[in-house]
C-alpha cells in the first residue's frame, strides 16, 4: 500500500482551494485574521521630529548654556515660535520640536528660576539627545504589513497608527463538520446509550479563535444513502468528517462522497496516528476525511485542517511552527512513517507519554506538545533535540 509522504500531503491540501473572497473590516475585528493585501503607510510616524523625554528644546551648539526659556511645546500643543540662540523651550514628551532646536535637555539635568535656565549635570552628550526623528518609525508609502501576514495585536497597532482604520482580510471561512458512526451519541446522553461524540467537541474547540463560521452538521449513521445525501446538501468551503476513514464495511465516507459527486485528491499517509485521512473536493468545498480515532482527529485536524483553514482565511505561511527541544528520554528508531507523540514538558526537557494509542484522550489532554519523529529516524537517547509542535 503507497502511504503519501507527510510533507506532501500538507502542500497538496493546501492547494485544493484558493483563499476566500475578501472584506473591509473595522481594524479591531482584522485582529486573529490575515492581511488580504499589501498594506503601505498612510503616513510618516512620527509626523515631524518629537520630544523623548520632559526637558527643554535647545541647540546642541549652545551648551553649556546658560539658556532663556521662552515658550512651551506639550504633545498636541506644539511652540509656535523659534529657539533661536541661547533660546530654550519647555518640552514634554511626545511634543513637537520647535523650530531651531535640534536636542532635549532632560530636566534632571537642569535648573530653572523663572526663564533663566543653567545646566545642572552633563547634558545631553550629541546633537539629537532625546529627539525621535521624523520617519523614525516608518515612513507614508513604507510597507507596514505584507499580504498574508497575521494581523496580531501588535500590526493591528502598527497599521492604526499608520492611518488605517479599516483593513481588507478574506471573510470567515464556512466549515462544516460532520461526526460519522452509528456507536455515537450526543455528549451528555445516559452512560449506556452509547459511545458520547467527543470529534465534534475537538473541532469546535481548535477552530475557536480562527476567522470560522462553523456548521454543525452533528451525528451521521454509518449508511451510504443518509451520508451520500448529508455531503450532497452542504453548502460551505471545508467539510471536514471524522470516522468512517479506514477499510472496514462500515467505512463509508470516501464512497458517500464519490456517490455525492466529490473527487478524492488523496487518502492514506505516511503519518501516525492519522494514516487514513483523506483529502478531496466536493462542488466548492475541500473536504478532509480525518479518522475516527480520538488523537488521529486530532493530530490530523492540527496538520490540515487548521492549515487548511489559515490558508484560505489568507495566511501566507500556515503551517504549524515546530521548535527544537532536548529529550527527557529514549526513543526507538521510527519506521516509515511520521510519528507524532504526546509528551510532556518539564525543566525544558520532552518526556514521550508511555502509551500512545490513538484513542487515548487522557494522555493527549495532558500533554503539552508532540513530538515529531520523521520517517526512518535513528534511535534517540535522553538529551537529544527533537522536534516539537507545542499544543495547548
Ligand atoms: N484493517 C485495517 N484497519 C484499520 C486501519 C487499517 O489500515 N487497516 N487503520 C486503522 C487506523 S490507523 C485508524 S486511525 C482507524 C481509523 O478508522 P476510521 O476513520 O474508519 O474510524 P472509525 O472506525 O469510524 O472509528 C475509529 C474509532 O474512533 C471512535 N470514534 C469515531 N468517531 C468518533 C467521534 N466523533 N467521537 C468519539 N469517538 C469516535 C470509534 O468509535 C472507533 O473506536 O482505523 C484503523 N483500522
Ligand atoms: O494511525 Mo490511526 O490514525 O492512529 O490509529
Amino acid at each position: 500500500m503507497s502511504l503519501l509522504p507527510l510533507d506532501e500531503a500538507q502542500a497538496r491540501v493546501l492547494r485544493l482551494a484558493p483563499p476566500v473572497g475578501v472584506e473591509t473590516v473595522p481594524i479591531r475585528d482584522a485582529i486573529g485574521r490575515w492581511a488580504a493585501a499589501d498594506l503601505a503607510a498612510l503616513r510618516t510616524q512620527p509626523e515631524r521630529a518629537l520630544s523623548s523625554m520632559d526637558g527643554y528644546a535647545i541647540r546642541f551648539d549652545d551648551l553649556p548654556g546658560p539658556w532663556e526659556v521662552i515658550g512651551e511645546s506639550a504633545a498636541g500643543r506644539p511652540f509656535g515660535g523659534r529657539v533661536g540662540p541661547r533660546r530654550a523651550a519647555r518640552i514634554f514628551t511626545g511634543a513637537a520640536l520647535p523650530e531651531g532646536a535640534d536636542t532635549v535637555l532632560v530636566q534632571e539635568e537642569a535648573a530653572r528660576e523663572g526663564t533663566r535656565l543653567t545646566l545642572a549635570g552633563e547634558g545631553p552628550p550629541r546633537p539629537g539627545s532625546s529627539v525621535r526623528a521624523a520617519g523614525l518609525d516608518f515612513t507614508a508609502g513604507e510597507r507596514l504589513l505584507p499580504a498574508g501576514a497575521p494581523i496580531t495585536p501588535a500590526a493591528a497597532a502598527l497599521l492604526a497608527v499608520g492611518g488605517h482604520g479599516v483593513i481588507p482580510v478574506r471573510r470567515p471561512v464556512r466549515v462544516a463538520i460532520a461526526a460519522t458512526g452509528d456507536e455515537l451519541v450526543p455528549p451528555g446522553s445516559p452512560p449506556e446509550a452509547g459511545l458520547p461524540e467527543s470529534n465534534g467537541v475537538l473541532l469546535a474547540g481548535l477552530l475557536d479563535g480562527l476567522p470560522v463560521e462553523r456548521i454543525d452538521l452533528g451525528i451521521l449513521p454509518d449508511d451510504l444513502p443518509t451520508l451520500t445525501a448529508a455531503f450532497a446538501a452542504v453548502d460551505a468551503d471545508v467539510l471536514v468528517t471524522t470516522g468512517g476513514a479506514s477499510v472496514g464495511d462500515h467505512d463509508l465516507v470516501r464512497p458517500a462522497l464519490e456517490a455525492a459527486g466529490g473527487t478524492i485528491d488523496f487518502w492514506r499517509i505516511a503519518m501516525r496516528p492519522g494514516k487514513p485521512m483523506m483529502a478531496g473536493t466536493l462542488g466548492g468545498a475541500v473536504v478532509l476525511g480525518l479518522p475516527g480515532n480520538p488523537v488521529s482527529a486530532f493530530v490530523t485536524a492540527t496538520l490540515f485542517l487548521l492549515p487548511l483553514v489559515r490558508r484560505l482565511a489568507g495566511a501566507a505561511d500556515p503551517l504549524p511552527r515546530r521548535r527544537l527541544v532536548p529529550l527527557g528520554a529514549p526513543l526507538a528508531a521510527n519506521d516509515r512513517r511520521a510519528d507524532h507523540l504526546r509528551a510532556a514538558l518539564r525543566d525544558g526537557l520532552a518526556f514521550p507519554a508511555p502509551a500512545q494509542d490513538s484513542s487515548m484522550l487522557r494522555t493527549l489532554a495532558r500533554a503539552d506538545c508532540l513530538i515529531v519523529r520523521p520517517p526512518h529516524a535513528a534511535a534517540a537517547k535522553a538529551g537529544d533535540s527533537v522536534e516539537i509542535l507545542d499544543i495547548g
